[in-house]
């Protein structure tokens, strides 16, 4: 009887690797199949107007197990090759899909505001494929090895397009390197800090000591330092606003405290800092790139010194501050409260020009949602209202409808939304529609206008406090694909969340 069950075992065993083994690849091949609208993994996108790094081409990009395999123009195509699944997109535009390096999801801790699943089915409706998480407005802020697992934790299962993550730069991490080298090695892209207080108890500024024992780290890993630069000269000075007399639904109110002297003195303190990032220079391997600068006057001029210097600089700007102006928002309206403010007609019509003449190196959406209560649409009260604009379903359209008037190309949309935020991000598979790249495109139409109104399918947890609300728009993405998966297609999204967790190795 036992020699019988000893000779039965390895039987049973391989029996049941069996069992396992088809039980696992049909649970797989399940999942693969909601990740996607498409029945098939291996198939060609054509369009007569597909936006690559050589310019714009006519013809096919051919898609397989997620990877750009080929691309082939119409003229070069005949015979040559045997097609089989064709999404013949015509007209609409083909371009790399959006990398959004600026988007606080507020996922674990603040769901309420965004959270992960409403923020990356929104992304995915705006033709976004990537977008880098911010390390504040969560909770707990990411600012070590613990609180990114928390990040990744929370985002399992619940991502519809691809997300990085930044973690934080605060006093209780920067001089402690081992702390900071935990948190790069567990794979944030980079680091990021402020240098005005960030309205979130757990994530404290940073002052100039901390940000140089920072890129001092960061240039061992080669990864960006991003800044949130704005800071009060002098904290002693109150700005406008210390007798109460003015009237807090203002605007201006509001747009005094912040005055673009905010922004030089921290963006001066900053290229004190920068030359250390020069060739053969201590911090060399380090970058500084400043968030949605706001200031086109003297703040863009110490930018240009500063990269015609060697200094490895980059700066963003976001669509709201290219799209409204102070002049424009009515009493009480918070939907438009932002740090840095948005400021006047003039201030953006040189941000314009700074944008198309190539100083303003990227676009981000700095998505920064939160409830209605906390952004106070009730009694308008500017001071008080939370400070974020909520727009990340909308950058494309927006950059697209206003850019119009500048003349803004294709190949401008793809450098500024995609390329450049692909190369601060390190995703070297990304950000253009090139062989061997992930197959992270979107197809849109920028001939088709639609009002955001009450009707128009909106992701974002709170459609309520978004600025764009209630504006027409030209541009209306009609096909996302993340990694080869057709996740979202006029107004449908693929049933599974199948986003990755992008981690710096
Ligand atoms: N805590 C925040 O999200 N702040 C954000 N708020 C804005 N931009 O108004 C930001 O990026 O600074
Ligand atoms: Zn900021
Ligand atoms: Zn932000």
């Amino acid at each position: 009887m036992d020699a019988l069950q000893w000779r039965l075992l390895p039987l049973l065993i391989l029996l049941a690797s069996f069992i396992l083994f088809f039980y696992f690849q049909n649970s797989s091949t399940l999942n693969q199949k909601e990740c996607s609208l498409l029945p098939f993994q291996h198939y060609w996108i054509a369009s007569k107007r597909i936006v690559t790094p050589q310019g714009v081409i006519s013809g096919l990009v051919e898609v397989k197990e997620g990877k750009i395999v080929s691309i082939v123009k119409d003229e070069d195509k005949d015979g040559k090759i045997e097609l089989g699944n064709v999404l013949d997109y015509g007209e609409a535009v083909v371009m790399p899909g959006l990398i959004d390096v600026h988007a606080h999801l507020d996922d674990p801790g603040r769901t309420e505001w965004e959270g992960f699943p409403s923020g990356t089915k929104a992304a995915a409706a705006g033709g976004i494929t990537t977008l880098v998480d911010m390390p504040l407005n969560s909770f707990p802020s990411t600012v070590s090895r613990e609180t990114l697992e928390l990040k990744l934790k929370a985002a399992e299962s619940r991502i519809y397009v691809d997300v990085g993550f930044w973690g934080g730069l605060v006093p209780e991490n920067a001089f402690n390197k081992s702390a900071l080298e935990d948190l790069l090695r567990a794979g944030v892209l980079g680091l990021k800090s402020f240098m005005c207080p960030s309205g979130i108890n757990d994530f404290p500024m940073t002052n100039s000591s901390h940000i140089k024992e920072g890129l001092s780290v960061l240039a061992k890993y080669r990864r960006p330092l991003l800044v949130h630069a704005e800071k009060q000269p002098d904290p002693e000075t109150n700005l406008g606003v210390q007798d109460g007399s003015d009237d807090a639904r203002s605007y201006l109110t509001y747009l005094k405290t912040r005055p673009p002297s905010w922004e030089q003195a921290a963006i001066k303190d900053l290229l004190a800092l920068t030359k250390d990032t020069r060739i053969g220079a201590p911090a060399e391997g380090a970058h500084l790139h400043i968030v949605h600068l706001s200031d086109a006057s003297s703040s863009l001029d110490l930018i240009k010194e500063a990269k015609s210097g060697g200094d490895s600089v980059t700066v963003e700007t976001c669509p709201h501050y290219l799209a409204f102006s102070a002049e424009e928002v009515r009493d009480g309206d918070t939907r438009f409260k932002c740090s840095p403010p948005i400021r006047d007609a003039v201030n953006k019509e040189k941000l314009w020009k700074a944008l198309i003449e190539g100083h303003l190196d990227m676009l981000s959406s700095d998505h920064s949602p939160t409830t209605p209560e906390l952004k106070r649409l009730d009694d308008g009260d500017f001071l008080k209202a939370w400070g974020g604009i909520s727009c990340l379903q909308f950058v494309l359209p927006v950059t697209w409808s206003y850019g119009q008037k500048y003349g803004v190309t294709l190949e401008q949309l793809a450098l500024w939304w995609s390329e450049r935020p692909a190369k601060l991000a390190g995703q070297k598979l990304k950000g253009a529609i090139a062989i061997g790249n992930y197959a992270d495109i979107v197809v849109w139409n920028p001939d088709v206008d639609f009002d955001l109104d009450d009707d128009y399918p909106v992701y974002i947890k709170h459609p309520g406090i978004s600025a764009y609300m209630g504006t027409k728009l030209s541009g209306k993405v009609s096909a996302t694909f993340v990694r080869g998966n057709l996740v979202f297609k006029e107004g449908n999204h693929a049933p599974a969340a199948c986003g990755v967790p992008i981690l710096a190795k």
